[in-house]
C-alpha cells in the first residue's frame, strides 16, 4: 500500500499518517516529485498545483482513493478521474473558520473604506469620509457549504437578513432566512446589499457574476469572493466598480492567480485583494492531516467517508461535517 503525498507536510504529519495505515509506505512527493510520483499512488492526498498525470494514473488501475488537501476540487476532477470508480473526497470544514475570518475582514475592509485609509496613511494625511456598516444588511451567499454556513452563523451576530443560494436548498441552516436553489440566483440579487461568493467552480458556477449578474445588484452593493476566481467575469467586474455602480469589492481570488502586473483590477481604488490566503492558518496542515487520518481510518473499515464528493456534482452532498478543533458533527 502506497499513500502519496503533495501538500506542505513535516515529518510529524508523515508520523501520524503511517500511525493510522502503520503498513503502508507513506511518500512525500511534494509539488516536485508529484507528477512521477502519483502514477504509483494507491492512496492519493494533496492539491498538485503542477500539471500530473491523471490518465496514466487512473489507466493504471491502481489509485483506489483520492483525498484532496483543498476543499475546492477543480485541481483533481478531470473527465478520467470523473469517469472512474475512484472515490474522492473533499477538505470542507478544515479552513471555513479562517475563511469566515478572511471574509468578514475583505467585508469589513470595504464597508468601512480601509484602502482609502491605507493610502492616506501612505501620504500621512489626516482625512475623513462617510463609511458603512454592516448591522442589518440583507446578504446573500452563494454555496451553502462548510464555508458558507459558518459565515451566516457570524454574520447572523449583525442583525443581518440572510439569503443563500445552494444545489441542496432544502438542506436547512439556522442562520439563513431563505435559501434558494442554485438556478434562482437572479431572483436573490436584486434584494442584497451584499453579495459572497463561496461555491466551487464548476461547469454551472464558471463566469457565474458577469455584466447583467452586477447589474442585478442595487446601487452600492459589495462583492466579496472568497471562492473561486472565474466565478466572477473579471472584467465585469472591473466595470462595475469604476462607473461605481457597486460600493468596492474584497476578492481572494483571481480569474488567473498570481494576478498579473498588467491586469486593471489593481488600479482600482474600491477593490481590496488577497492573494488567495483565506484558507491560510498557522496549524492548517495539522488539521488537513487529522482530517485524512479520521478518512484513514473510515476507508480501512470500509465506512463512507468524510466529504465523499458527488463527482458529477463536483462536491460532496450534505453529510456529516468536519471542524478539526471539535471533529466529526
Ligand atoms: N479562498 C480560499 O482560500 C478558499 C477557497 N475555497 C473555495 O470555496 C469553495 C467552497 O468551499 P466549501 O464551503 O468548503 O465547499 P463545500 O463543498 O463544503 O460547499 C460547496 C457548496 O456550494 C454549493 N453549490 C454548488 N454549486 C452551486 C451553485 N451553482 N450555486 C450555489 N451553490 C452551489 C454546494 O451545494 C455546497 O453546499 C471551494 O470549492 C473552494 O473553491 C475553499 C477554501 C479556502
Ligand atoms: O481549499 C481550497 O479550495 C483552497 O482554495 C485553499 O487555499
Amino acid at each position: 500500500m502506497q499513500i502519496v503525498l503533495c501538500y506542505p507536510v513535516e515529518e510529524r504529519h508523515i508520523r501520524l499518517i503511517q500511525a493510522a495505515w502503520p503498513e503502508a509506505e507513506v511518500v512525500d512527493a511534494g509539488q516536485e516529485r508529484i507528477a512521477a510520483e502519483l502514477p504509483n499512488a494507491d492512496i492519493y492526498c494533496g492539491h498538485a498545483k503542477v500539471p500530473v498525470p491523471w490518465s496514466e494514473t487512473v489507466s493504471n488501475g491502481r489509485l483506489q482513493w483520492i483525498q484532496s488537501s483543498a476543499a475546492g476540487l477543480d485541481h483533481c476532477l478531470t473527465p478520467e478521474v470523473v469517469a472512474s470508480d475512484i472515490p474522492v473526497s473533499s477538505a470542507s470544514g478544515v479552513l471555513a473558520k479562517q475563511v469566515a475570518d478572511h471574509t468578514m475582514a475583505l467585508l469589513a475592509g470595504m464597508l468601512r473604506d480601509l484602502p482609502t485609509f491605507f493610502r492616506a496613511k501612505e501620504k500621512k494625511e489626516f482625512i475623513r469620509r462617510p463609511t458603512r456598516d454592516l448591522f442589518g444588511a440583507t446578504v446573500g451567499i452563494v454555496g451553502l457549504g462548510g464555508n458558507g454556513r459558518l459565515l451566516a452563523r457570524v454574520l447572523k451576530a449583525f442583525d443581518t437578513k440572510i439569503l443563500a443560494t445552494d444545489w441542496f436548498p432544502d438542506n436547512p441552516c439556522e442562520f439563513v432566512d431563505e435559501i434558494l436553489p442554485a438556478d434562482q440566483l437572479d431572483e436573490m440579487l436584486p434584494q442584497v446589499d451584499i453579495l459572497i461568493l463561496a461555491a466551487p467552480l464548476t461547469d454551472e458556477t464558471r463566469g457565474m457574476i458577469g455584466a447583467r449578474q452586477l447589474a442585478l445588484l442595487p446601487e452600492n452593493a459589495v462583492l466579496v469572493n472568497v471562492a473561486r476566481g472565474p466565478l466572477v467575469v473579471e472584467e465585469h467586474l472591473a466595470d462595475a466598480l469604476q462607473s461605481e455602480h457597486l460600493w468596492g469589492a474584497g476578492i481572494d481570488v483571481t480569474e488567473i492567480e498570481p494576478l498579473p502586473e498588467e491586469s486593471r483590477l489593481w488600479g482600482l481604488k474600491n477593490l481590496i485583494i488577497t492573494p488567495h490566503v483565506g484558507g491560510q492558518r498557522v496549524s492548517r496542515i495539522d488539521d488537513m492531516t487529522r482530517l485524512f487520518c479520521e478518512n484513514i481510518t473510515r476507508f480501512r473499515a470500509g465506512k463512507p467517508l468524510i466529504n465523499l464528493v458527488d463527482k458529477r456534482l463536483g462536491f460532496p452532498a450534505p453529510g456529516v461535517s468536519f471542524d478539526p478543533r471539535q471533529g466529526v458533527s
